[in-house]
């Protein structure tokens, strides 16, 4: 096999955060279900725009997010997605970039605007997600770039790929020609309620060997498997999955591989949890780059539990400190 020129090629949506502060109560009169995320259309985001209190702008997207982390890791990473070429896109190519991960999909040059995802933080730091996905479903297969997907060692993929109706072929497209070139392909079930929209494909990407990494939490893994109890999901996804690393929150992590279970505990958060939203991204993004460069299995998930707890010490999905040095300062790198 030829040397791979990046570590992971990610595809995912490009969207750029409106986060705000907000209560119990505004969740409530909204009908919005706290902890999730759900697709809004372009007059919604206006309405919900108006109502939100102060809000600051900040890059996002699941997969995105986990680009930037692993570039903070030091690792080598390009991106897929669509922007328009509005200030929102700007922000966004500008942001990815300046982190050193390669960013070509072109911008679109008209049709709908940059995606945005409103954010509600509640005081417990939990984010509840109402997403405009505007430019993000132009995202076609004609945007996967063969030879970088071929010369990735793994190629990552978000679950929330099979909202935007093209999109879902782009994540076919890539997972087949990684897998040719005997590359790994990595799948992020992305959200519960995702997981409700498309529990049967995602589990017959499992099933089918075409997903060799699964990342989830344990609300997303419950969804998978339309059970209460945990432990049982994890059982079931032993027999599912190649490797799957599951984030329990406050409980840390399971990896899960045969009948094998590493257990890793959740880092210290420095200070309180200010923002949960990232934290599984941000997972991703050290677990990522300890499996490709070769660290063992519970060095990469130390390595996901740190970005994780970086993330969530603050408002927005992206690191704020340099994770490489945060790893090295802690010995884990
Ligand atoms: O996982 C968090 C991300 O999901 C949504 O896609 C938001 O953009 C946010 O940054």
């Amino acid at each position: 096999m030829t040397p791979a020129k990046y570590d992971v090629l990610g595809i995912g949506n490009a969207i750029v955060d409106v986060i705000a502060r907000t209560d119990e109560a505004f969740l409530a009169r909204e009908g919005l279900a706290k902890g999730s995320m759900s697709l809004i259309d372009e007059a919604r985001a206006e309405t919900l725009y108006g109502m939100m209190g102060p809000a600051i702008e900040a890059s996002g997207g699941s997969a995105a997010n986990t680009l930037a982390g692993l570039g903070s890791f030091g690792g080598r990473a390009a991106f897929v997605g669509r922007v328009k070429a509005d200030p929102l896109g700007q922000a966004f190519r500008h942001d990815i970039t300046a982190v050193g991960v390669d960013f070509d999909t072109p911008a679109a040059p008209d049709g709908v605007s940059t995606a945005r995802c409103f954010v509600l933080v509640t005081p417990d730091g939990e984010r509840t997600m109402s997403t405009y996905l505007g430019a993000c479903q132009a995202l076609s297969v004609d945007d996967i770039d063969e030879a970088a997907v071929k010369s990735s060692k793994v190629v990552y993929l978000e679950g929330y790929l099979w909202d935007p109706p093209a999109a879902k072929e782009a994540f076919r497209k890539a997972a087949a020609l990684a897998h040719e070139a005997g590359r790994k392909v990595a799948l992020t079930l992305s959200d519960s309620f995702c997981v409700d929209r498309y529990r049967a494909e995602f589990l017959a990407l499992l099933r089918d060997g075409d997903v060799d990494i699964l990342f989830a939490n344990d609300s997303e893994l419950k969804a998978l498997y339309e059970t209460g109890d945990i432990d049982a999901a994890v059982e079931a996804v032993a027999r599912d999955a190649k490797l799957a690393a599951v984030t329990l929150g406050a409980e840390g992590c399971v990896i899960v591989q045969g009948d094998e279970r590493i257990r890793v505990p959740a880092a210290p958060v420095d200070g309180e949890i200010v923002d949960k939203t990232g934290a599984g991204d941000l997972f991703a993004a050290g677990f990522l780059y300890g499996y490709t460069n070769d660290l063992d299995l519970k060095r990469a998930a130390e390595l996901g539990s740190l970005a994780a707890a970086e993330v969530i010490s603050h408002v927005g999905a992206r690191p704020q400190v340099d994770l490489r040095s945060l790893a090295q300062g802690r010995g884990l790198l």
